[in-house]
């Protein structure tokens, strides 16, 4: 087609456009007219019908913007019997006032649906489908994928015959353009490029749980938030409101960062809500490992069923009296026996129904029990009800009832229950090992924990069948992080079961890892059937990218497929970068504001991702700070985060700071890390002192990656040594010194420690491969400081050898050796294992002092 004739058929475009727009700001208009002045219920003038008079209120605020997105998508020529028709697919739905008939059909209706599932092998009554490449209302290009108008449809199926990748054919390079856009702080809609087994899940009529699975950047959240609309599409008679779906996201950040898209599709009142936010109120303290392990463990919901349970006391009723309970009523005596009780007890126990409401069976049993001296001889009626009123009133018998079937709350239950050893082995007998249940066991005082707080959503369910809030559907997303409790809290949450999980078990990083979706989806269907779908195709990570990280997901789970991504190959987008660990966040900063500053975008965005210690999040700001007031240029677009906080999340470049630290950081430390590497759209670059996870280390033979350097390439002048180690060791320590000495945290540290000892008499020196040492009658001590990035393990096992290799280089007998940290170990077993591997004490500063088991040995005689 000549420029010419294209030029026409977009200014053709542009004047549907322009109509589509016209008409549906006339929508806007009359429904704001409609809406704001006056309260839905009220009647209202014919001439203030809204436009689209069959759309429900709540979803009329949705016409009101569009988020700076296109209102037109598509254009579709359709054959219906004989009739050709035109219509335009697009955002919203919008119809002629004039007439009635629809000028843009909405995205997610199933009429819509229909055309974009067609595929040009297999178009079905679609004559010509257009992509509109539009900026908001103005069409810079379009595309036909489908075209038969002139063309004999056997001919057009042969030309096209094996053509079913949408995105190859249909979206080509605007689907490019789309995916190469700048991340900015928001996530955006994709309705314009939303691909085909996307769709299908999207709009998918199964109605109960639906899992899922993908790969990074396979469009999970995005299909997850587009199914949404599709359920309340009124078009698709699902008849669920926004008020009835809840969307569950993992973390608050991520709510923030797809908070643009309810808008851009229109969609308002749906509950949408970080994970933690659904307990959020009552959990102010923490647990550890195992004790978090065991608390979200399926078993738990059996362990709390008994706690409960085991407050009903049988054994008390052989201690009541011979009577076990004998009342004057008006002119008569009342009696209860043991076996009376017994029996009642045993009845109302095996019924049906929460806890409380079998707790109202036995007190109604009961009392028909004792009332029946009135009964007999006399039909039950009005006096019989006032007796049992006044009964239930008696505190002989209020007594006896609280006695045997006592009332507690959800967290008197779950105090009890950690507080109590001997009720703890009661209520877990059989279900938990002895190591789990003394890991429950705590003081009564303790605050609760964000475990705790799901493990009393389950016991309010037990004791009076509470649930916080009911929906028709649930959107959960990174699902595979579930616990088996939170799973089982949201799924009564949703008695219909109709829920659509999205998720990635290579993705995992809650307590318990999964190997399949069986237990998950089994928990969330409650029993019933339940169907997995799959993407495959990646749109956010660039291939270098995922090959890198590939590795890490195979070995975490093998059964699960990486995804294919879409993007072409880029050149160095994925780089590793080795340093000296005292340079490690230095280097780490000055990289990140690098790519910030290396483009004129203002919408892309760099995360500096570190592992997950305040102190590394703290320390790394810091170095930013440095590098900013050097070159300010863009850097403000450059955020640190730890790695627990990136779940979902994108940005175009990503610099990750020591994977190994990330790696070893758990048993889900590999996941974790794939998560980070996983982040990107553009480029991946690796800083790192330590060497790199096992899995990554093939990473340089990947094409067009940077390759790693040495981890220390420092020069330094010749020494005499009179030493046993070698000279070149010498020298290498000399040289390593001088470095250490550049830094400033290691400075002060030297300085502070030198200071401490001189001033208790103890008379430091220091020489050029020893940091401090001191002469004392059994030998010398000797101190290595570490510096930044010096509380990480593998740091400080690297500052260990060091002072091995110094201690080899004195002629002397060496009585201790000490290293010194800023602060306390990040690993809390560190210090040991350095005291057990390698016979060397740690210490470490705390306030004007210092810590550390050797503390003593250290600074003193
Ligand atoms: N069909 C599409 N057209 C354009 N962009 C798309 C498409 N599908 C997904 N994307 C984009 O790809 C990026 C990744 O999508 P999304 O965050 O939904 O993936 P995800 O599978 O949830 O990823 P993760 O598992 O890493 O959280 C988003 O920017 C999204 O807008």
């Amino acid at each position: 087609m000549s420029s010419v004739d294209r030029k026409a058929v977009i200014a053709t475009e542009q004047a549907a456009v322009n109509r589509a727009y016209a008409y549906w700001e006339r929508s806007r208009s009359a429904n704001k007219a409609l809406t704001k002045p006056r309260p839905w219920n009220q009647d209202c003038p014919e001439s203030s019908t809204p436009f689209i008079p069959d759309t429900p209120p709540e979803l009329l605020n949705a016409y009101d913007d569009l988020g700076g997105q296109n209102l037109v998508v598509l254009r579709v020529d359709i054959k219906e019997t004989s009739r050709k028709e035109t219509f335009y697919i697009g955002r919203r739905s919008v119809k002629n006032p004039a007439n009635g008939n629809r000028v843009v059909i909405s995205w997610s209706s199933p009429l819509a649906i229909r055309c974009r599932q067609a595929s040009a092998s297999q178009p079905g009554n679609v004559l010509l489908r257009r992509i509109l490449q539009c900026k908001e209302r103005r069409v810079l290009d379009y595309r036909d994928d489908i075209d038969r108008r002139s063309v004999p449809l056997q001919e057009t199926e042969r030309k096209q015959s094996g053509d079913s990748s949408f995105s190859a054919s249909v979206l080509g390079n605007f689907l490019l353009e789309e995916i190469n856009r700048g991340r900015g702080e928001r996530m955006r809609d994709i309705v314009a490029t939303i691909e085909r087994d996307q769709l299908r899940l999207v709009a998918s009529e199964y109605k109960g749980v639906l899992i899922i699975q993908g790969g990074p950047g396979t469009g999970k959240t995005a299909v997850g938030l587009h199914r949404v609309a599709w359920l309340l599409d009124p078009e698709n008679k699902t008849s669920i409101k926004p008020s009835e779906i809840l969307v569950v996201l993992p973390h608050r950040g991520l709510l923030d960062y797809v908070s643009a898209i309810p808008q851009q599709l229109g969609i308002s009142d749906v509950s949408i809500k970080a994970l933690d936010q659904l307990w959020a109120d009552e959990a102010a303290g923490s647990d550890d490992e195992l004790a978090r392990r065991v608390k979200s463990d399926e078993r738990m919901a059996q362990v709390l069923r008994r706690a409960l349970e085991n407050t009903v006391r049988f054994h008390a009723v052989d201690k009541l009296p011979n009577s076990a309970l004998r009342i004057s009523h008006l002119d008569r005596t009342l009696r209860l026996s043991h076996q009376d009780v017994r029996t009642v007890l045993h009845q109302a126990f095996n019924s049906p129904g929460s806890f409380k409401a079998r707790r109202a069976k036995a007190i109604d049993l009961l009392l028909d029990r004792l009332i029946t001296p009135y009964v007999t001889g006399r039909g039950r009626g009005r006096s019989d009800s006032d007796i049992r009123t006044s009964l239930r009133k008696n505190k002989a018998f209020r007594t006896l009832v609280n006695r045997l079937w006592p009332e507690p709350s959800a967290p008197q239950t779950l105090r009890r229950l950690y507080s109590s050893r001997g009720f703890l082995t009661q209520s877990s007998s059989g279900l938990l090992t002895k190591e789990e249940r003394e890991s429950l066991f705590r003081e009564p005082h303790l605050p609760l924990t964000p475990e705790d707080a799901v493990c009393l959503d389950e016991l309010r369910y037990l004791i009076d069948g509470d649930v916080p809030r009911r929906y028709r559907h649930l959107v959960i997303d990174e699902a595979q992080d579930l616990t088996p409790m939170q799973a089982r809290a949201l799924a009564r949450r949703c008695p219909s079961r109709s829920i659509t999980v999205l998720g990635d078990l290579a993705q995992a990083t809650g307590p318990h890892l999964y190997q399949s979706w069986d237990q998950i989806a089994r928990i969330l269907a409650s029993g019933e059937k339940w169907i997995l779908g799959e993407l495959k195709t990646g749109y956010r990570v660039p291939r270098e990218v995922i090959d890198f990280a590939a590795p890490l997901a195979k070995a975490t789970a093998p059964k699960v497929s990486v995804p294919e991504s879409l993007r072409p190959p880029v050149k160095d987008s994925v780089t590793t970068s080795a340093v000296a660990p005292w340079r490690l966040l230095e280097e780490a900063a000055a990289k990140a504001v690098a790519l910030a500053g290396s483009t004129d975008d203002a919408s892309r965005s760099v995360a500096l991702v570190v592992p997950d210690d305040p102190e590394w999040t703290e320390e790394t700001e810091q170095r930013l700070k440095a590098a900013r007031s050097t070159t300010p240029r863009r850097t403000e677009m450059v955020r640190v985060l730890p790695v627990s906080r990136i779940k979902g999340m994108e940005f175009d470049h990503v610099v990750v700071v020591e994977p190994t630290v990330i790696a070893d950081g758990g048993p889900a430390g590999l996941n974790q890390l794939y998560v980070a590497l996983t982040r990107c759209t553009q480029t991946l670059t690796v800083v790192h002192a330590a060497p790199l996870p096992r899995e990554l280390s093939s990473a340089s033979d990947i094409p067009g990656m940077a390759p790693a350097c040495d981890r220390r390439p420092l020069p330094g002048p010749p020494v005499e040594s009179s030493s046993r180690a070698s000279d070149e060791l010498c020298q290498r320590l000399i040289n390593e010194v001088s470095v250490d000495r550049q830094d400033p945290l290691h400075e002060s540290l030297r300085t502070g420690l030198t200071a401490h000892l001189a001033q208790a008499g103890l008379r430091p020196e220091d020489s050029p491969v020893a940091d401090i040492f001191r002469r004392t009658p059994d030998g010398l001590v000797l101190y290595e400081v570490l510096g930044s990035g010096g509380r990480v393990y593998l740091h400080m096992r690297d500052g260990a050898v060091r002072l091995l290799e110094v201690a080899e280089t004195f002629q002397e007998k060496i009585h201790r050796k000490f290293l010194v940290l800023a602060g306390e170990p990040v690993e809390p077993w560190a210090a040991a294992s350095i005291a057990s591997v390698f016979g060397i004490s740690v210490i470490w500063k705390r306030g004007d002092g210092w810590a550390g088991h050797d503390r003593d040995l250290a600074l003193r005689e």
